[in-house]
């Protein structure tokens, strides 16, 4: 077998290990192609599917062949091109805890790299109770002997702050922090990154940041499906674990962070800590769970949460939550920071919104009568889909009269910007590769984060709280409008655009 290899150039190698799976199949090798596509893949690399099924780098090409995209398939030069990627991918099969397995893909590492400077990225896209073993066996077997080795690691990191911490030290027992990528694809969401940009880069936002200006924050995620497929994990999880305590808690600290003293990884992340161990701790009566039930509309039925055979007929499994949150610092005291996570409901999206408060002695007050939240500012980051950062401002309709309505100031991205907007998996996995950590979390931001939710899942469970059931397809549970209501806040998603 001979290699393209130029002499000088170090080589990466990418691992995916859990290659036969849903995450690799869905959004890694299509992500891993997308990067080949914009030439952003370093000259000299070469892919690697692991897993335990018996398969030849013909039916892994075969497998990454059928599921990249269709928005990829529509490029330009997008077959010959993924012939070219097909050729760098490669299958080795192997157990996961088989230190021999993983010496054998050592030794097929070895023969592409041809003796020159190789790093090595492992991401281990498999279920976590197999984690610590393929690490074990791949920094044993199949470290790079004189470059870096690195490991991106998927969530769920642990279920609660003692199994986190127990991983944690696990996977410091082969690694060092700094070889560990913990991901979180939300972080990689274009949004999401445009956040500190929108707010450090622009004089206009963040002087109004704070208590003084902002009257609640909204952090929204929701999905039109159920957990099809998922049940089996879905119900050791739950949503407030599956989105709420890294998602969506990702997102506020970025949200509420003090200015960093650089945009260095290490820099963000501590700002980030310290909104974490700034919140105050979660409580029962600031939360409303629920779990979606069969409906029937046109003629279909969707089903129940526990009609899936991978769930039992008595879960309690929140799929869908709401909480309040305060993070108790000077910033931020008394504004509420509202969360609201549903799997199967009417639409899906993911937004940011930023009630701002009222207008002291509005001159236009008799506009909007009594229902002074009309005439709010509000600021929408819409994440997903259709991404787009819109300000609703309060004007006057033209005309001869004094009429005013509320209308947006919409930068609308697909109307702005030509350019596709990059998968999230295409920019974190270009991040570890350059070894950019900004957007991956580090062990104290993750402490903190159980710290917070921990308690509050350990009291649901040991009271066994039953969610509030509501229709799949349907809005949610109304109590999160009350939860709202309780801090004088309507939630502002379904109401515009
Ligand atoms: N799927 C998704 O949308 C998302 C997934 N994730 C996370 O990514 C990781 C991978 O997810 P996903 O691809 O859905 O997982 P899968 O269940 O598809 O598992 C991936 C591969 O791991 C192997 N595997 C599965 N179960 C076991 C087991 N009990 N023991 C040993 N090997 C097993 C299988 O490969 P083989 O049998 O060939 O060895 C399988 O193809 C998980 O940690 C998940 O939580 C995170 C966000 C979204
Ligand atoms: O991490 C997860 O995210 C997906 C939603 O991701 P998105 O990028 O499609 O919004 C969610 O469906 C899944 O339950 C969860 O594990």
């Amino acid at each position: 077998m001979t290699f393209d290899i130029n002499e000088n150039e170090p080589t990466v190698s990418i691992t995916v290990v859990g290659a036969s799976g849903d995450l690799a199949k869905k959004k890694i090798f299509p992500a891993l192609f997308a990067l080949y596509y914009e030439d952003c893949l370093p000259q000299q690399f070469t892919i690697y599917g692991y897993a335990r099924s018996k398969m030849t780098d013909a039916d892994l090409r075969n497998m990454v062949s059928k599921t990249l995209t269709c928005r990829i398939d529509k490029r330009e030069n997008c077959t010959e091109k993924m012939e070219q990627f097909l050729k760098k991918c490669f299958y080795h099969s192997g157990q996961y805890d088989s230190p021999e397995n993983f010496a054998e893909l050592d030794q097929k590492l070895k023969e592409h790299e041809g003796g020159r400077v190789s790093n090595r990225l492992f991401y281990l896209s498999i279920p976590p109770n197999i984690f610590i073993d393929s690490v074990r066996c791949a920094s044993l077997s199949a470290s790079s002997g004189n470059g870096w080795t690195r490991v991106i690691v998927e969530k769920p990191f642990g279920r609660d702050s003692e199994s986190s911490a127990a991983l944690t030290k696990a996977l410091k027992q082969y690694l060092e922090e700094d070889q560990i990528f913990r991901i979180d694809h939300y972080l990689g969401k274009e949004l999401v990154e445009n956040l500190s940009v929108l707010r450090f880069s622009n004089l206009i936002f963040e002087p109004l940041w704070s208590r003084q200006y902002i009257r609640n924050v909204q952090l929204i995620f929701s999905e039109d499906f159920g957990t099809e497929g998922r049940g089996g994990y879905f119900d050791n999880y739950g949503i407030i674990r599956d989105i709420m305590q890294n998602h969506l808690l990702q997102i506020l600290a970025l949200f509420a962070m003090e200015t960093p003293v650089s945009l260095d990884a290490e820099d963000i992340r501590n700002e980030k800590v310290k909104v974490l161990r700034s919140m105050r701790p979660l409580q029962l009566e600031n939360m409303v769970v629920g779990q979606y039930k069969s409906h029937t509309k046109g003629g279909v039925t969707y089903p129940a949460y526990t009609d899936d055979k991978t769930v039992p007929d008595d879960s309690l499994t929140p799929t869908f939550a709401a909480a309040a949150l305060f993070i108790d610092n000077a910033r931020w005291d008394g504004v509420p920071f509202l969360m609201k996570a549903g799997k199967a409901l009417h639409n899906k999206r993911a937004e940011i919104r930023v009630q701002f408060r009222h207008v002291p002695g509005n001159l236009y007050n008799q506009n909007f009568g009594t229902d002074l939240d009309r005439a709010t500012n509000e600021l929408v980051i819409r994440v997903q889909p259709d991404e787009a950062i819109y300000l609703k401002i309060n004007n006057k309709v033209p005309g001869l009269g004094m009429r005013l309505d509320r209308s947006n100031l919409n930068l609308h991205y697909a109307a702005r910007y030509s350019k596709e907007i990059p998968d999230a998996y295409e920019r974190l996995l270009l991040d570890a590769v350059e070894g950019e950590r900004r957007l991956f979390i580090r062990s104290d931001e993750l402490d903190a984060a159980w710290a917070l939710f921990t308690p509050l899942l350990k009291e649901l469970e040991e009271k066994k709280i039953i969610p509030e059931y509501y229709p799949y397809g349907s809005r949610g549970p109304v109590g999160a409008h009350y939860l709202a209501a309780k801090y004088n806040v309507r939630w502002g998603d379904g109401v515009d655009q």
